[in-house]
């Protein structure tokens, strides 16, 4: 099908002698020059089929024209408030500028939010070309429309070339087109280098970016927020004169919304707002006839002070006239989504429906995800600091449980209160060590203590051992009573049963500080150890078989893991995946908010984007720095800790961007949630801490109460750790029962967050 892209016409590179003129285009007369394969904005309005008899002849006031957006009796409040707009009725013919006027809150931005299909209305009907606002198939949202909302609503991040590139490519623009248009804005609005990036930028020209970046793809429909706002006076007039020529020589229609008075004197229709009711909609003569001023201002604020309806000299016919005489005639066809009997049903614009096959659909999707993706990407590599922080903080961290969990605790001072031997009597009995002798047993078993683990400290009293740990100097202590070895001996070569005395006298008391279980375990298992090696070597000094004295409970080689004390192999995966879990939360839910504070998602949404194209978008994204994390993680893992991984490393990998991905599911939702980045931030540092404490990192699940077993095995870091651990550690495969829970909790947990932020926007949000 044939179509045209425009340009300027010969006159617009005329420039004037005035200096602050100098080379802005005199005239935009609009020309058709090229015609090309693809339709463009020329065939998507000529598609339209004008159901009214007659159609919208040329000569013929552009205000009783055929309606492209009708809105009747629109109620729309917030959070059952007081209406924001109540019983509002707007027609705006096609092909032409409508300017919404009214005061600051009047509900100018939640009308054409509604209009857009961004809110929903709580009474009446909003058509736009005849169809539900929310729900069509004509590219409104769209490549249909072209949105500028009250905010800048650029990434900072990109060039302005970059910039028209993603909205053009959101609106399935080719390069080409895009490139030219570029151009054209550059000369018509003054813009400067397309190199330069948007944050370098004045508030001016940052405006007429976006301005540029909501014509970009020639839309039939303009929906511009206050986009003068800030712009000098010259390029304030060059933007009026190019919407008026595009709405009537392309038949654009236009809705703009503007604070300064006059400048709607260009625009074909005024309406004007006043606490959420539209008064009137005439053209800027006919508002100045009706009313006592001479100017415009003095007309509309007129009505701002009187609030009053204009009441129209002929009878209130005006106002009819606008809103319902162009409606005479015919009739369309009803369906679902048309409204209550009304003149909604004729006199409007319709555009031509958009036939995509299946497969089209699907490829202008993709089209929309490249564009959504590359969008992240640049975002993602101009905050550079940022993305390094991400990409290697989950590699510190676990780097950090190697470095701190991989030695035994050492040099623990423990008291010796050895009332058998002195610590020089002891010293002077080495000789007797290996010999065969049962003499100050108690010097002979201090021997075998590793002395790298625990230092003695000796003590001729009980109390001054005592007043050393609580005074935090020592850790414990050990008290061995006269005549140890003797009474030791009588009790092993009695047979039979010996005095409480003996009994008493020849057993160790051990005292210890137990608020750090991991130290006082650490000393048990040193001195129990030492005690063991001990008794064999005395047996074994006397001829005597060392098993004697061997407990008759005895360990074999693990099963799995090794059987000494290091945490460093049931930690390290569980950190990895809590950590490569929780950076995507905090990183994708602040972006989020980011964007839709500063309307990005708005107009991506407007654009046409659907909330499914953006979750990919991110996953898009978030693969490969999810990638570049587990790779950092695996060599800390594997080189420095020296972790073997006994299963599939590519399982374990899975499983690690799996978690990954939940994360990002969980901080999408949050940024869909959240209003403020800090709320993402103390949201997810608060699910954080429980997360790692109830996921068996830092204490086994099994020795939480049973109530609370049954509700962690759900969370999503317990099962997948412990399928972590068991591919790792244990080298088990996917379908083993430890593993595959593991993977399915995950993709339960990214399927939820989805599902929950969807119906948040769907449910909620647009209420
Ligand atoms: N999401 C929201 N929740 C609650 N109230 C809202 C919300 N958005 C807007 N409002 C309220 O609705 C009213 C209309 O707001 P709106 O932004 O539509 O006004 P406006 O006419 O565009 O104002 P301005 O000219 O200052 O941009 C205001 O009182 C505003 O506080």
């Amino acid at each position: 099908m044939a179509s045209h892209t425009w340009k300027l016409s010969s006159d617009t590179h005329t420039c004037s002698n005035d200096k602050n003129q100098n080379c802005i285009p005199q005239s935009f007369r609009l020309t058709s020059f090229e015609e090309t394969q693809n339709q463009s904005h020329n065939e998507r309005v000529n598609n339209a089929q004008i159901l009214m008899a007659g159609g919208d002849s040329e000569g013929s006031s552009r205000l009783e024209g055929n309606a492209a957006i009708v809105c009747q009796n629109v109620k729309k409040w917030y959070n059952k408030g007081k209406p924001v707009l109540s019983d509002l009725n707007m027609r705006v013919p096609c092909g032409s500028v409508y300017a919404l006027l009214g005061s600051s809150g009047c509900g100018k931005t939640t009308l054409l939010s509604c209009i857009l299909g961004m809110s929903r209305v709580n009474e009446g009907s909003i058509f736009v070309y005849g169809e539900n606002a929310r729900i069509n198939n004509i590219g409104i949202p769209g490549r249909n429309v072209g949105f500028m909302p009250q905010q800048i609503s650029l990434y900072p991040e990109f060039t302005i070339q970059e910039s028209f590139n993603y909205f053009a490519s959101l609106g399935g623009s080719t390069n080409n087109q895009c490139v030219a248009k570029s151009e054209f804005f550059t000369l018509l609005l003054k813009l400067p280098s397309l190199n330069r990036k948007i944050s370098t930028l004045s508030g001016g020209e940052q405006r007429r970016v976006s301005f540029a970046a909501a014509l970009i793809n020639e839309p039939p429909l303009l929906v511009l927020d206050e986009p003068t706002v800030g712009i000098d006076p010259i390029v304030r007039q060059t933007i009026w004169r190019y919407l008026e020529d595009l709405a009537s020589i392309k038949r654009t229609s236009v809705i703009i919304t503007t604070h300064y008075i006059e400048e709607a004197r260009r625009a074909n229709v005024i309406g004007v707002m006043r606490q959420g009711k539209m008064l009137v909609e005439l053209t800027p003569q006919q508002l100045i006839e009706n009313s006592n001023s001479t100017s415009l201002e003095g007309a509309v604020l007129q009505l701002f002070k009187s609030g009053l309806e204009l009441q129209d000299r002929s009878g209130d016919k005006t106002r009819q006239n606008v809103c319902n005489s162009a409606c005479a005639g015919v009739e369309t066809q009803e369906s679902e989504s048309d409204p209550p009997k009304s003149n909604l049903k004729t006199g409007v614009y319709r555009m031509a429906k958009l036939k995509r096959t299946k497969a089209e659909g699907l490829k202008q999707s993709g089209t929309r995800i490249k564009a959504l993706t590359y969008k992240n990407f640049i975002v993602m590599i101009r905050n550079i600091f940022l993305l390094s922080f991400a990409i290697w903080i989950p590699a510190a961290e676990v780097f950090t449980v190697v470095i701190t969990y991989d030695f035994n605790p050492t040099n623990l001072k423990v008291g010796i209160i050895n009332q058998e031997a002195n610590s020089s009597v002891c010293d002077s009995k080495r000789s007797i060590q290996r010999n065969c002798s049962f003499e100050y047993l108690s010097c002979q078993y201090l021997e075998f203590v590793d002395h790298d683990t625990v230092e003695f400290v000796h003590f001729e009293l009980a109390q001054d051992a005592e007043a050393a740990v609580h005074s935090g100097w020592l850790k414990g202590y050990l008290v061995f009573p006269p005549d140890i070895s003797q009474n030791l001996f009588d009790l092993v070569s009695s047979g039979s049963s010996v005095d409480d005395s003996v009994y008493n006298s020849s057993i160790v008391i051990g005292r210890f500080d137990e608020t750090d279980k991991a130290i006082s375990i650490a000393l048990k298992v040193t001195l129990f150890k030492a005690l063991d090696e001990f008794i064999s070597t005395l047996l074994l000094s006397c001829d005597l078989d060392p098993r004697i004295g061997k407990s008759s409970l005895q360990y074999a080689l693990p099963l799995y893991g090794n059987s000494y004390l290091d945490f460093r192999d049931y930690t390290c995966p569980s950190v990895a995946l809590a950590s490569i879990m929780t950076f995507p939360i905090i990183i994708l839910g602040t972006r989020l908010v980011d964007e839709r504070n500063s309307g990005m998602l708005a107009r991506c949404f407007v654009a046409g984007a659907q909330t499914w194209e953006i979750f990919i978008s991110y996953f898009l994204t978030e693969f490969w720095s999810l990638f570049a994390q587990g790779i950092l993680i695996f060599m800390v893992t594997l080189v420095i800790a020296g972790i073997k991984i006994v299963g599939s490393i590519w399982l374990a990998f899975t499983l690690l961007i799996l978690s990954g991905f939940c994360g990002s599911s969980f901080g999408i939702l949050l940024g869909t949630v959240c209003r403020t980045k800090l709320d993402v931030a103390i949201l997810a540092m608060s699910i954080f801490f429980p997360n790692i404490f109830l996921s068996g990192i830092i204490w086994p699940v099994e020795g939480m109460p049973e109530v609370l077993q049954s509700i962690v095995n759900i969370l999503p870091c317990t099962l997948p750790a412990e399928s972590m651990r068991s591919i790792v550690l244990r080298g088990f495969g996917f379908f083993h029962g430890r593993v595959w829970p593991g993977f399915a909790v995950l993709v339960f947990y990214i399927l939820f967050y989805c599902a929950l932020t969807v119906s948040y926007k769907k449910f909620i949000k647009r209420k």
